[in-house]
């Protein structure tokens, strides 16, 4: 399909329209972007939290990926799941979701392309490979919506019609089988992965969201998005955004460093990215890639120039010129550390931080990060390590942790972005705690109301929508978003 601004506007709107999603003058519209493909850009300033758009997804399926787990395939819970009774091999976790019309017309299909019972293992993976078919049960209206979306195209896209026609040998039709794969890539370039669930029980599924699709990726993205409990991304400034300026999504994670994050860009999106932050050697003097100078014990190292992949790296202090495969190596060599740790090893883990991390690398490189942000989740969290649990010193420790990462978001421009109004929550979280012990032990604590209102109301405004807020959160909605 031709790809020009005037069809994808068209599109786009009549896909909201039929979605009730449209407002009377968005903010936004479609343009040709410098990065090649088509972008969103503001047609007016944008304001710091200002709704951008809803979207809703025209595909909505579970994840094919192997550590993702099988989930209800009409409402996606985990829990008593049992295959179809007609046998088609679906999961399904209710007699509601067995009678669902959406199940029915899916179920239909899948029996009518067996060739043998799936059951067992079979039927985990037929669950997981739902997407794509799903694509085939769609208005012609919805078809052209995802033809008109940016596909890549390579070997890799379409393993699950793989899985679909060799492992549970489905007899497909050659046609669906050709849009099938078709729709795999443009999944595998645009989908988001979609948390649903509530705040104790969450997991995620993939969602292909048309307006969501078209926006491009900044490491230091200018919005950020949730999605609400009916699977609607709601997109939401986290900076101020002047008119005209190109708006944009993270497709990575903001704590890691221009390498690992370029790396896992490229992997997955098929591009290399070249945005402000991935420019500047110091992340905007956050230093999240660099390590420490073994010659001179203090200076920072850095990549002379981080655009060019296996390029050298120079120590900030003494001038030492390192190779990218010592930096690499160091990197692999603690992430692998990272990844052994478990929930019991705190101790451990804080050991590692001051012991070994701190004298590898800088205070706000990834490793040093990813340890952080894992250890303020199972802190308050965790079994044995609940607020009444905890040891004091563990308290301040995440409270610490909580600042020095909020701090790092400020650092790097990140604005009023989903990871700020969690942090923000932990941390109100540790206040309060800190302030029952102190009362508790007969001081008057100094931590204020006032203060711990205030953080609370920011964390409430940031995660507006987000199904998996915190009740205590979701507390402080206006009415009219908590019947949303
Ligand atoms: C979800 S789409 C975004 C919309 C896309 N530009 C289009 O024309 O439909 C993702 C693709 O856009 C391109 N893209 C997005 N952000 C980019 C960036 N920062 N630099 C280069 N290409 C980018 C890549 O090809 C990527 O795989």
């Amino acid at each position: 399909m031709q790809r020009n601004i005037d069809t994808l506007t068209k599109t786009i709107h009549k896909y909201l329209e039929r979605n009730s999603l449209t407002t009377d003058t968005p903010p936004w519209e479609i343009k040709k972007s410098d990065l090649g493909g088509f972008g969103v850009f503001a047609t007016r300033p944008i304001e710091t939290g200002e709704l951008i758009f809803k979207d809703y997804p025209v595909i909505l399926g579970p994840r094919a990926a192997l550590t993702c787990p099988v989930l209800c395939v009409n409402c996606y819970s985990n829990e008593n799941l049992k295959p179809c009774e007609k046998e088609c091999g679906l999961q399904l976790c209710s007699s509601k979701c067995q009678n669902s019309s959406s199940h029915q017309k899916e179920c239909k299909i899948i029996r009518q392309w067996q060739t043998q019972k799936i059951t067992g293992e079979l039927s985990e993976k037929l669950t997981k490979v739902l997407s794509p078919i799903r694509s085939l049960l769609l208005s012609d209206e919805d078809k052209t919506v995802v033809k008109c979306l940016k596909a890549h195209k390579s070997e890799q896209h379409g393993f699950e019609v793989d899985i679909m026609k060799n492992i549970l040998h489905l007899n497909i039709k050659e046609d669906e089988e050709i849009f099938m794969r078709f729709v795999c890539s443009v999944m595998d370039s645009n989908a988001f992965e979609v948390i649903v669930g509530n705040e104790d029980n969450q997991s995620s599924v993939k969602g292909l969201y048309p307006l969501g699709s078209l926006a491009n990726h900044s490491c230091v993205p200018n919005t950020t998005h949730v999605f609400d409990e009916h699977q609607h991304m709601i997109v939401r400034a986290a900076t101020f955004i002047p008119e005209g300026a190109e708006i944009f999504h993270s497709y990575s994670r903001f704590i890691w460093g221009t390498a690992t994050r370029r790396f896992h860009l490229y992997r997955t999106k098929h591009f290399l990215c070249k945005c402000q932050r991935c420019q500047d050697p110091t992340e905007f003097g956050s230093y999240v890639s660099s390590i420490l100078c073994k010659v001179c014990k203090k200076g920072k190292v850095i990549p002379i120039d981080p655009l060019v992949n296996n390029g050298k790296w120079q120590c900030e202090g003494c001038g030492e010129i390192v190779n990218r495969e010592d930096v690499a190596g160091i990197s692999s060599l603690l992430g692998a550390a990272l990844n052994s740790f478990t929930t019991e090893d705190i101790d451990h883990m804080l050991r590692f931080i001051e012991k070994k991390l701190l004298t590898l690398v800088s205070e706000n490189n990834e490793t040093v990060i990813e340890l952080k942000y894992k250890i303020i989740w199972i802190v308050g969290h965790q079994k044995g390590f609940t607020w009444t649990e905890l040891s004091d010193s563990l308290l301040y420790t995440k409270e610490k942790f909580c600042r020095d990462l909020l701090s790092l978001l400020e650092t790097l421009k990140l604005g009023q972005c989903k990871m700020r109004g969690l942090l923000l929550h932990e941390l109100c979280s540790c206040y309060k705690e800190m302030r029952r012990r102190e009362e508790k032990s007969g001081h008057v604590s100094k931590i204020r109301d006032n203060d711990m209102r205030n953080l609370l109301q920011e964390a409430a405004d940031i995660l507006m929508y987000d199904v998996g807020a915190p009740a205590e959160i979701k507390n402080l909605w206006p009415d009219e978003i908590k019947k949303f």
